[in-house]
């Protein structure tokens, strides 16, 4: 304790050794804790997690430092050189380990790759629209968490992967499965797993040795299923161009940057990261489309000028649906998927007239940022106009963080929004989403990662 009192910016009092207040992790709702303490203590404080210093900020100028100028000492999420190869996933990878990832896996979505996999998108968005059809005809609320996640889960397996997994028809498929647990294994329910979690901060690197206990089985089942399709791949001897021929390919290239089974890591994230976020988003745009009739309208006046006589969704359309963009966007800015962002200081240095030590940890909350009436007036107002290209330049840039920024931006986003775009196209020139009576959504507490909710039931009404 000390290092952040000195540094004269407001700090949450620890107490005794177990760190700020609260302590009883699992019954707090992290997004909304942030929120709070910034709309009471100002764009930065300090706290501690145990004895680890923290500093909270949602100075935009501050994060511009951590993400772009002081990127060297600001750039990883862990500092721990000891962690496994196997569990160097890109987003816990670090120094040259990231750089290197991060060359090998961005042209997985160049623009000439994303034109490729619109079709492949269309044609999941199109079985998913007529799913839905049949759902709707049993007359009960669609539980759209669900729906939505199968839907993901298809896209990202059919273009990443090649493969087909009609999760949309298999209400219990194995990767939903996974895909659902590997975040849940994170949150906090009881005073056991808040303890738990207390220790890796008392013990740092511990994740290293006990690499099972840190992790959810899940993980490890993902690993499973990246090997078994790399198997089939080889034994198929066919090229699909995708991400797993990319992964043979640098299993093969004995001077490739980083090993074969750092690669290979990278397939459980793919799976994460492409299936938890974008179900979220679609979840709670549907929602908020629900309750904000007005603004489903206009929607579905915009896509009906775009796709009235046509079918077929192509790049063209996709970019002409500005105010669906917006509207993504804005759903974003209120129910962003991860809403919380942290990086851990690597070396001394000075950061916006703040002395950072070597081991503080930089909180960036991104909900609490975007709730924040300094940067977005009337934050509770779903507003997509904000984020139309004649309004951009009245929003600071490093407000708005829905995708992170800087060189460690969102690899998916632009593969998110198109597969996004398409699905939303595609639904509400079908349908009109209705709020129910068993309608509502309700952010689950111990959760530091997503902002997660067990289900969303709505009612969809067929237009003609
Ligand atoms: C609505 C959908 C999505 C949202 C809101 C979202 C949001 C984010 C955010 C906020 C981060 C930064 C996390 C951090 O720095 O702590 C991130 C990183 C990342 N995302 Fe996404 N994401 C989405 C979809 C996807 C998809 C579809 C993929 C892949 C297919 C993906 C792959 C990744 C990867 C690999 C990283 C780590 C990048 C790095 O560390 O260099 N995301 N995402």
């Amino acid at each position: 304790y000390g290092r952040l009192e000195s540094l004269g910016i407001p700090v949450i009092k620890p107490f005794l050794c177990f760190g700020s207040p609260p302590l009883d992790w699992h019954n707090v709702r992290w997004y909304d804790w942030y929120r709070m303490q910034h709309e009471k203590l100002g764009h930065t404080f300090g706290h501690y997690i145990g004895t680890f210093p923290v500093i909270s900020t949602i100075n935009p100028d501050f994060i511009k430092a951590v993400y772009v100028k002081n990127f060297e000492e600001f750039g990883d999420m862990v500092d721990n050189a000891n962690l496994k190869d196997i569990m160097k996933t890109i987003d816990l990878a670090q120094g040259e380990d990231w750089k290197n990832l991060r060359k090998i896996l961005s042209p997985t979505f160049t623009s000439g790759k994303l034109k490729k996999m619109i079709d492949p998108m269309s044609e999941v968005s199109a079985k998913a629209i007529e799913n839905l059809k049949k759902l709707v005809k049993t007359g009960k609320p669609i539980e759209v968490k669900h729906f939505f996640q199968a839907y993901a889960l298809d896209t990202i397996c059919r273009c990443a992967f090649s493969i087909d997994t009609n999760a949309l028809e298999d209400d219990d498929h194995k990767l939903i499965k996974a895909g659902r647990e590997i975040f849940q294994g994170f949150a906090m329910t009881n005073w056991m797993e808040t303890i738990g979690n207390l220790i890796f901060y008392f013990f740092p690197g511990l994740e290293t040795t006990f690499p099972t206990i840190m992790y959810p089985e899940s993980f490890y089942k993902l690993h499973d299923l990246t090997n078994d399709l790399i198997k089939e791949r080889k034994a198929s001897n066919e090229k699909f161009d995708d991400f797993i021929d990319k992964i043979i390919e640098v299993c093969n290239d004995a001077n490739a940057p980083v090993s074969p089974d750092m690669i290979k890591a990278q397939g459980s994230i793919f799976f994460a990261a492409g299936f938890e976020t974008t179900s979220n988003c679609l979840s709670t745009l549907c929602y908020t489309l629900a309750k904000n009739p007005d603004i489903q309208d206009k929607l579905y006046e915009e896509i009906l000028s775009v796709l009235a006589s046509n079918e077929e969704i192509d790049t063209e359309s996709i970019n002409n649906l500005p105010y669906l963009d917006a509207a993504i966007h804005e759903n974003l800015r209120i129910h962003p998927p991860i809403p919380i962002q942290e990086r851990i200081c690597k070396k001394d240095v000075e950061v916006e007239g703040l002395k950072v030590k070597k081991g503080t940890y930089i909180r960036m909350p991104i909900y609490a940022a975007h709730m924040n009436p300094d940067f977005f007036p009337d934050p509770e107002a779903f507003n997509p106009d904000r984020f139309l290209k004649e309004n951009a330049s009245s929003m600071k840039p490093y407000t708005f963080r829905g995708f992170s920024g800087g060189p460690r931006i969102c690899l998916g986003q632009r593969f998110a929004m198109v597969e996004m775009k398409i699905c939303m196209a595609r639904l509400l020139k079908s349908f009109k989403i209705k709020a129910c009576p068993m309608t509502q959504l309700e952010y689950k507490a111990g959760d530091p990662f997503i902002m997660g909710f067990d289900s969303i039931y709505l009612t969809f009404e067929e237009r003609s």
